[in-house]
């Protein structure tokens, strides 16, 4: 189904917790800004998956907070997994991917993208206020022997914090096997002008720049129409995306994405808070099947590009 601006929605992103085990200082938290504590149960974010299906959007990333912190992971996977026929992926810090890792890719789940802006045990408690990187380092070790492919490291850009780890990020990720993708600090237009965003934001376009000169291969990521640097670096292959959300038109003209956050309303934007639909409550109080897809459809009718 396609919405006003003529974008398909293709996928969904459920976010099934806002709690997190770590507190890093430019979390984004999914665009949830609303502090609560009701989360969906395995059953209703499945019920609410199988109207997504009919709608035709057949793939899922589950996001939190982080989704591990979740004891029943397990078996949301299980259950969404069958519904979802093209691409069941989690985005996760990782510190708790080595215990998950083997039984989410028996259930189902294809692959994994795990948060790691930084190798130095110091930075990292700097960035995420817990003494944890070897614990994520483990669950990326984890993911890749559970065969979960591929397996990404996400790296937000930090001026003045990892600036100067790309080229460690890259050896790391080529050495474990993983993508590596560089991330530009993002905020909605009301925050980009505070101290904070000014502080840290980088634009990550010069590192865009010197891939394309070095890359032997050029792939290019249809979900989200971004490039896949692919390079020999220290005789390893090396893959790199540059995700390049700001003030970038041609990233919110070709999302497809629609969310579900984790007290079960449906936003249609990660960057606005304000056209949220809410489709738990209903199905709580016994809204019909098709009362609850025509709430689908309204959240997919709300849906506009943020950068135009
Ligand atoms: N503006 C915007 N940024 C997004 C959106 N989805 C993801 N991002 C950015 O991309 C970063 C990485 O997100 P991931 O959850 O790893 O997913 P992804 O890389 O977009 O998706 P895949 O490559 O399919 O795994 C996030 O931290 C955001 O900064 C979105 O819908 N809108
Ligand atoms: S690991 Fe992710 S969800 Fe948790 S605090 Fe950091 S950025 Fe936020
Ligand atoms: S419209 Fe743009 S900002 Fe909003 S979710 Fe899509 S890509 Fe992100």
């Amino acid at each position: 189904m396609k919405d006003k601006f003529g974008r398909p929605v293709k996928s969904i992103r459920v976010s099934v917790t806002e709690r997190c085990n770590l507190n890093c200082f430019y979390c984004h938290r999914e665009g949830e800004w609303h502090r609560h504590h009701s989360e969906m149960t395995p059953d209703e974010i499945e019920r609410i998956l199988k109207i997504a299906r009919e709608l035709d959007i057949r793939k899922v990333k589950f996001t939190g907070g982080e989704p591990l912190c979740r004891n029943d992971i397990v078996e949301i996977v299980l259950k969404s997994a069958p519904l979802m026929d093209r691409d069941v992926s989690l985005t996760t810090n990782g510190t708790l991917l080595s215990k998950y890792a083997y039984e989410l890719k028996e259930v189902g789940l294809d692959r994994v993208n795990v948060s790691l802006d930084t190798l130095d045990p110091e930075k990292y408690r700097r960035i995420t206020r817990k003494d944890m990187l070897n614990d994520a380092i483990d669950g990326i070790y984890a993911a890749v022997d559970a065969g979960l492919n591929p397996v990404k490291l996400n790296m937000v850009l930090l001026r003045g914090i990892n600036e100067d780890e790309i080229e460690d990020m890259i050896r790391f990720a080529a050495d474990t096997g993983a993508i590596l993708q560089i991330i530009e600090l993002e905020a909605p237009v009301e925050k980009e002008q505070t101290g904070f965003f000014k502080k840290y934001h980088v634009n990550p376009k010069f590192i865009e720049e010197h891939l394309e000169k070095i890359a032997e291969q050029v792939k290019y990521n249809e979900l989200h129409r971004r490039r896949r640097f692919v390079f020999n670096f220290e005789g390893k292959k090396a893959e790199v995306e540059i995700v390049r959300p700001m003030h970038n038109s041609e990233f919110c003209m070709y999302c497809t994405r629609i969310r579900l956050t984790s007290d079960g309303k449906l936003k249609p934007c990660l960057l606005r808070d304000d056209n949220l639909v809410d489709i738990l409550t209903p199905l709580r109080s016994g809204a019909t099947e098709k009362e609850l897809k025509d709430l689908f459809i309204e959240a997919i009718m709300r849906r506009e590009p943020y950068w135009k």
